[in-house]
């Protein structure tokens, strides 16, 4: 019996062959449409459709922004397309994951942005690497596109504690040719009986010519870390940040107050003796600072070439020409300019403008740029006049004033 044609149309002997000759055609505009897709994936063109979502969550709508739907075809088409447009993908994707902001913290500290280490002032202990690594989630786009592969990193930020290191990581990370583990894993200073190979897996995947990157501003106060990153490489590039030692010793502090607010006073802290006026030199807030001396064991292991100095003052107030110096070490093209960021007035510092995963600014989490308390003046001219021959020397090695001392 023929089917019940619509409400109030009259069922004709003709019906059940034009629906046959319809579900055929719509059968065939179906491969064909098919087909079409997957010529126009072929032509390296798809990046720009949407398709099934595969587990990634966020995703942008602006042009040019890579949408989950991008992984559409997953590992086993991808294998299929030349390795230009794989590339090409798993750039568009890590930059659209390296903009979003991390998942935030069970505490309510963002992970991937903060991580600092608990205790006084550079006490060792707090999170290592094995448990903290925050590449959120560890080389996941990576892995589901089942490419590029693990390497130890090429270049490192070795500190300097309260330099602005976590401010440069997250601004190199928006260039495509960048990779870096989100947390700072502490191999070269607390784990380094783990070995290379533990090392190596905590780094995201990365494809031929992009750079495996970390930072853990420790390793420029660990004696036994120059020799260590050397015997992993000689060829390893060092990046230190840099910023006035007396300012720096304060961040430190604040830091530190904000965890334990029953410290003593900075002031007290500072002098062994506050009558003497003799510096503490073994708190680590005041040793940290004494670059030139670090500088020295650095320097029986790498030569000066082989290390950038970038100035946490000049990050704040001009972070495309900080970038810029930065880009040139790594050998990269200067790909993050002026575009990419903006001044905060809330926050008081530049942030990356909009991310192409959100369209939203990203600033750094709330435990950068926190207000210093207020510190006795007559310590902190000490304090300049303690640091000063350290910081002349400094500038001497790195062949760079950084204008701390007028
Ligand atoms: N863009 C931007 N946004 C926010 N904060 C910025 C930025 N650039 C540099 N800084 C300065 O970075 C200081 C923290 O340094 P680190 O990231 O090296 O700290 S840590 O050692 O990883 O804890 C932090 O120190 P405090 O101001 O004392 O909190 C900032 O002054």
């Amino acid at each position: 019996m023929a089917p019940p044609g619509p409400a109030g149309a009259h069922p004709t002997s003709t019906e059940p062959l034009s629906r046959s000759i319809f579900r055929k055609f719509l059968l065939m505009l179906c491969s064909l449409l098919t087909s079409l897709y997957v010529f126009y994936c072929l032509a390296e063109r798809c990046q720009t459709l949407s398709g099934p979502v595969v587990g990634l969550s966020g995703g942008g709508e602006e042009a040019g922004t890579p949408s989950p739907g991008v992984l559409a075809g997953g590992p086993r088409e991808l294998a299929v397309w030349p390795a230009a447009a794989q590339r090409k993908r798993l750039l568009q994707l890590q930059q659209w994951r390296s903009r979003r902001p991390p998942a935030p913290r069970s505490d309510g500290e963002e992970a991937a942005w903060e991580e600092e280490t608990p205790g006084l002032a550079g006490a060792p202990g707090g999170s290592g690497a094995g448990s903290s690594v925050a590449e959120a989630p560890p080389g996941t786009l990576a892995l589901l596109l089942d490419e590029g592969s693990k390497q130890l990193p090429q270049a490192i930020i070795i500190g300097v504690k309260k330099g602005g290191t976590r401010a440069l990581l997250e601004f190199l990370r928006v260039h495509p040719d960048v990779r870096a583990v989100g947390a700072e894993p502490h191999f070269f200073d607390r784990s380094y009986d783990k070995g290379l190979a533990w090392y190596r897996d905590l780094m995201p995947r990365t494809l031929d010519g992009q750079i495996t990157m970390e930072k853990t501003p420790s390793y420029f106060v660990t004696r036994e870390a120059p020799a260590r990153i050397s015997a992993m490489s000689k060829d390893t590039k060092l990046i230190v940040v840099v910023r006035d030692p007396v300012t720096r010793a304060i961040s430190d502090y604040t830091q530190t107050l904000s965890k334990r607010p029953d410290i003593p006073t900075f002031e007290s802290l500072t002098f062994k003796n506050r009558t003497t006026g003799v510096i503490d030199t073994s708190w680590s807030a005041i040793q940290i600072g004494i670059y030139a001396k670090h500088l020295e064991h650095w320097l029986r292991h790498f030569p000066i070439g082989q290390m950038l100095f970038v100035s946490g003052e000049r990050l704040i107030s001009d972070p495309a020409g900080e970038l810029g110096r930065v880009q040139d070490f790594l050998g990269l093209k200067r790909i993050i300019t002026d575009k990419h960021f903006y001044f905060n007035k809330t926050k008081g510092f530049p942030c990356l403008k909009k991310a192409e995963g959100s369209s939203k600014p990203h600033c750094l989490g709330k435990t950068k740029g926190r207000t210093h308390p207020e510190i006795d003046r007559e310590v902190v001219q000490r304090l300049r006049a303690f640091y000063r021959p350290f910081n002349l020397k400094f500038y001497q090695m790195t062949g760079h004033d950084f204008g701390w001392d007028g």
